[in-house]
């Protein structure tokens, strides 16, 4: 059965961020952007609402929502700016959801639960700066020492890694194995000879934390290895399933925010004796960026959908944040032409949504990653294999 209505409980939730993002943001914004910082607090006025779990079961400290309750916090997230949704997209979706559904029920005590509830903040460490899309290029290595690993390398472009209290960490322990070599762990900040420092100078997403780790050294319990050794890289590609379906549907609320701020500017702004929304050529960027709301937002709630039921839906989720990101950057820059030579200027917000647009097409799978993964799914030369660990369906609250 379809069904296109939101419940009463996620309409009470997406008031309840938009609420917080019109109150606590909105006024902020510009001030945060243009001093570069990330703001700690708002990750406690998150945890305060309730919103740093949504779709993680109560049994493990989260609120017990279903995943589209995730695409609409994000959705309104990005209404305000593209750097919070990031971090809810980093701690939520993939290190949350991947301790979900890949930790042992020490791990998600340990780790998830104070994660879901707010009290401590994750973050993902994959990418180094000889190994972005291709992912089996790292070279971060985890050698066995008795009962611990011994963990060596470098990670860049991690959002919130001066902030996160645990990282999820993608290591060689076995190069000879190609990918099949890589495993994943659990890392806290405190362990003796992890660092990090921020990463100055981005184009976008500037109110956001984003930098470099590195381990000389770390001593990592083997409780902490994530899955079993050599698993890492699906756990990396399961986790982004999950980023992914987080990072479509913010640029949902990028478009949203980029129509809001230019249906405003087509009824004040008056050019040849009308508004300019009365001009054809201003009207078909208005109708395209209401097209590619509809559509991703669709293809967003389609992947939740998916998700609810337990399956497996990579290819779903990879065309969503394909076209939503792209559909988000195209209305930035569209945003950005309505409003004219005020558009390039910081006294209008549609300047920001442009630079932060292009961070989504970048990161978690580039927009050339996802065509390539298309095309391969269209003729048939990539397949999805049923996974050992599988995210959990959701199944509401028994009253
Ligand atoms: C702009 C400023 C901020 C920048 C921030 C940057 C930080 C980040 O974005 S974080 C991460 C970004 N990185 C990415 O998104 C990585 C992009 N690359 C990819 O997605 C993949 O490497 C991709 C699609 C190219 C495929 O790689 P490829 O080497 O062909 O692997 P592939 O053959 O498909 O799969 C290898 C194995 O993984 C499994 N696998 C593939 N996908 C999945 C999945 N979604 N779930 C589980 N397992 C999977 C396969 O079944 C296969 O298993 P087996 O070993 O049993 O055969």
């Amino acid at each position: 059965m379809m069904n296109f209505d939101f419940t009463p409980e996620q309409e009470m939730l997406r008031q309840t961020v938009r609420k917080f993002v019109d109150k606590e943001i909105m006024p902020y914004i510009k001030e945060w952007d243009e001093r570069g910082e990330f703001d700690r607090n708002i990750f406690k006025r998150l945890a305060e609402l309730n919103l740093m779990g949504v779709c993680i079961p109560e049994t493990y400290g989260g609120m017990g929502m279903d995943y589209n309750s995730l695409a609409i916090v994000c959705e309104e997230l990005e209404r305000g700016d593209t750097a919070f949704r990031t971090a809810v997209s980093v701690h939520t979706g993939l290190n949350s959801l991947t301790l979900l559904q890949w930790g042992t029920e020490e791990q998600k005590q340990k780790y998830l639960v104070p994660q879901a509830r707010g009290e401590k903040i994750g973050a993902f460490g994959l990418t180094e700066p000889n190994a972005g899309s291709d992912v089996a290029s790292i070279q971060t290595t985890a050698v066995r020492d008795g009962d611990d690993y011994i963990l060596n390398g470098q990670k860049t472009w991690i959002s919130l890694a001066d902030i996160a209290d645990h990282f999820l960490v993608f290591a060689y322990t076995d190069k000879s194995k190609k990918h099949r070599g890589i495993s994943a762990f659990i890392i806290e900040r405190t362990m003796p000879g992890f660092s990090s420092r921020p990463i100055k100078g981005k184009l976008g997403i500037r109110s956001g934390n984003t930098g470099e780790l590195f381990f000389d050294n770390v001593r990592v319990p083997k409780e902490n290895l994530l899955g079993e050794e050599g698993e890492g890289f699906k756990i990396a590609m399961s986790a982004l399933d999950n980023g992914r379906f987080t990072v479509a549907a913010g640029a949902v609320g990028l478009i949203m925010a980029c129509l809001e701020a230019s249906v405003k500017y087509c009824h004040e702004r008056k050019t040849f004796g009308k508004e300019i929304g009365r001009h054809q050529l201003v009207q078909q960027m208005i109708a395209r960026m209401e097209a590619g709301l509809q559509i991703s937002r669709l293809l967003v709630y389609k992947v939740g959908f998916l998700k609810n039921e337990g399956r497996r839906c990579t290819r779903e989720t990879s065309l969503a944040k394909w076209i939503a990101c792209d559909y988000a950057n195209q209305a930035a820059d569209d945003a950005v032409q309505i409003h004219g030579a005020y558009g390039y200027s910081n006294e209008y917000p549609v300047e920001r949504y442009l630079r932060n647009s292009k961070a989504p097409v970048i990161y978690e799978g580039t927009r050339e990653i996802h065509t390539i993964m298309q095309a391969e799914y269209v003729l048939g030369y990539r397949q999805d294999k049923p996974l050992r660990k599988t995210l959990p369906a959701w199944r509401p609250a028994e009253n």
